[in-house]
């Protein structure tokens, strides 16, 4: 059978057919997904309209902007480092600041993540935290039930109506009357296509299905309830340049004038978890700002992009994975340079992600992983950040009072009394210096071990796991897949635990056949075989070994998870 664009049989795509069998669709659109009655709450003619609009009014300025992210990537593979644009020096060092903080938002001193799973999302907006990211992006595997049951449960969930029932422990779950999270929703990356939806003949912009369908049937409704007229509040993700940024302060312009709302009415943070885009922190924030409501540390994202970034550089390839955290200082460095941005921009500069989670079953190493939550959040406040995330609702008390007990009191956020004058002299080289530490055996296995478990969870449609009492999700799922390449590619000597062995292909099978034994002697024989773990590893193992260096595992494995109708309902 043939294979089309992304992968999927060319017989499904063309039984397809116009129309979505079942939604009614503006010109030029069709919606190959599966149809449901409650996915058609969400894919109305009017709000596919909007997305269409988008679709047509931004995708040549997108597929610039990607071809852009090619072609520095070429100047890196031949030896470029990234760094400070001459060209804009001028809005590095003039004097403007972004419109003020909405009141709605100006606390964000503990945000809780997670998928926009609907169980999830009550949990989390009653889980006493500041603020939820509700995630379609690293934390989500983007099926379409995925994609589409989450804006049915964000719709519900900004109305207020949203409940649960959990039959199995015969729960019924709904929103606290006073006091949830303010919403913030993520959507995917400029990267990602939507193949379920196709516009002129061409899969859509994933973000711009999950931003268009989510503002168009929202935005009354937050302004009114959550945002105090600001809003609806999103968090941006794995931005390169400031050009990228400029197309999402355009995209928020146009939804603002569609609906008729003050231009500034949308707030975004933008993640800054690329290495490129390090160096844009000012010039993002220009960008947007009128828009902005921050920076944040995507630490793990950024990590990923570090060895990206160096993928031809092998005088710069990394420790161990456990030993790249932020105390290394190319992470402390640009931490201390965000944190100085945004306050002098007048925005938050929110820390990031500890990947600690609660060990139910060990208070020891419950008490130990608190612990290490504790420091990180405490080495966070203390460099001025004025929030942070936890992965879970249980690290929510630690994070909210070391956040309250180590700002000035009463207040809701840092921005005017953590100037962070200091940073200034942050340079390139202190962004850029090789993170030190050893390479292990163990640390590789690890990576295979992390890599294929997480890879086969998000091909069953799970996009955040708790493995090895750690919290994994596709930014650190990258690290994982984009070290071993490094160490293989390069055939790096195992340093660490004395025994003095080049990594190669060879071995790398070894500990592939070995970790799959491991794999399914922990999860059991019946998990294994249900499970996705053989095509899994096929996929990880390819992206691990291959000449050249897929730019993101998603991409690959996207193509596995396409289910075009009327091929078949839904698996997942
Ligand atoms: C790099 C980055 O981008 S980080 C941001 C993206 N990543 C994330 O958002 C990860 C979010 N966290 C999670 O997905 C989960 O916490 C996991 C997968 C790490 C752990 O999940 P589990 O082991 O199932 O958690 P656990 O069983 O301890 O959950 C206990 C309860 O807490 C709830 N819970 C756990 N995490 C969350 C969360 N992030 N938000 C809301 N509720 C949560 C569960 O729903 C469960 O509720 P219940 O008691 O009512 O049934
Ligand atoms: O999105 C967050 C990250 O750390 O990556
Ligand atoms: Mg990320």
């Amino acid at each position: 059978m043939g294979v089309g664009t992304y992968g999927y049989p060319e017989e499904a795509t063309m039984r397809s057919g116009g129309g979505g069998g079942g939604y009614d669709v503006p010109d030029g659109v069709d919606i190959r997904g599966r149809y449901d009655g409650e996915f058609a709450r969400i894919l109305t003619k009017d709000a596919l309209q909007f997305v269409v609009e988008l679709q047509r009014e931004f995708r040549n300025r997108i597929k610039y902007a990607l071809e852009c992210r090619k072609e520095a990537k070429r100047r890196y593979n031949e030896g470029a480092l990234p760094g400070f644009d001459p060209a804009t020096k001028f809005i590095r060092e003039g004097n403007w600041v972004c419109a003020p903080v909405p009141e709605a938002v100006a606390d964000r001193k503990v945000e809780i993540t997670g998928p926009v799973e609907r169980k999830m999302i009550i949990n989390a907006l009653n889980s006493g935290a500041k603020v939820f990211m509700a995630d379609f992006e690293d934390a989500l595997s983007p099926t379409w039930e995925n994609l589409m049951r989450g804006q049915v449960n964000l719709k519900d969930a900004v109305d207020g109506s949203i409940t649960f029932h959990d039959k199995a422990r015969n729960r019924v779950y709904k929103l606290n009357d006073r006091n949830t999270a303010k919403l913030f929703v993520r959507p995917r990356g400029w990267h990602l296509p939507e193949a379920h939806i196709f516009i002129d003949g061409e899969p859509a912009t994933g973000c711009l299905v999950d931003f268009g369908l989510y503002f168009y049937h929202n935005y009354k409704a937050f302004r009114q309830t959550q945002g105090a007229g600001f809003g609806p509040f999103f968090y941006l993700p794995k931005m390169e340049t400031s050009r990228e940024a400029k197309i999402w302060n355009c995209v928020f312009e146009r939804a603002e004038k569609m609906a008729g709302i003050e231009r500034g009415s949308i707030r975004a943070t933008v993640l800054i978890e690329t290495l490129p885009a390090v160096f844009q922190m000012d010039e993002i924030l220009y960008e947007l700002r009128d828009h902005s409501v921050g920076l944040n540390c995507g630490r793990w994202d950024y990590i990923f992009s570090y060895v990206k970034t160096f993928q031809a550089h092998p005088d710069r390839l990394l420790p161990d994975r456990v030993l790249v955290g932020m105390t290394q200082h190319f992470m402390r460095s640009y931490s201390d340079l965000l944190i100085r941005t945004c306050h002098r921009r007048g925005v938050h500069a929110m820390g990031g992600m500890a990947a600690q989670i609660p060990i139910r079953d060990d208070p020891k190493a419950n008490e130990a992983a608190l612990d290490l939550v504790r420091k990180d959040k405490l080495r966070e406040v203390k460099a001025g950040h004025d929030g942070t995330w936890a992965a879970h609702p249980g690290l929510i008390p630690a994070c909210m009072d070391i956040f309250t007990n180590n700002m000035p009191p009463n207040t809701p956020n840092q921005i005017q009394s953590m100037r962070r004058e200091d940073a200034s002299t942050i340079t390139e080289e202190d962004l850029l210096q090789r993170p030190r530490g050893v390479r292990t055996l163990e640390g590789l296995r690890l990576n295979t071990r992390v890599g294929i478990q997480y890879v086969a969870a998000w091909l069953t449609g799970t996009g955040s796991v708790p493995l090895y009492n750690l919290m994994e999700d596709a930014a650190t799922a990258e690290i994982s897949r984009v070290q071993n390449w490094q160490w293989i590619k390069y055939g790096v000597e195992l340093d660490g635990d004395g025994l003095g062995v080049r990594v190669g292909k060879e071995l790398f099978g070894r500990v592939v056949e070995e970790e799959m034994e491991r794999i399914e002697r922990e999860v059991g024989k019946e998990k294994f075989k249900k499970g996705m773990y053989k095509e899994a590893c096929r996929i990880f193992t390819r992206q691990c070994t291959a000449q050249t260096l897929d730019d993101f595992l998603t991409l690959d494995a996207y193509n596995r998870i396409v289910l075009h109708y009327p091929k078949g309902s839904s698996k997942l």
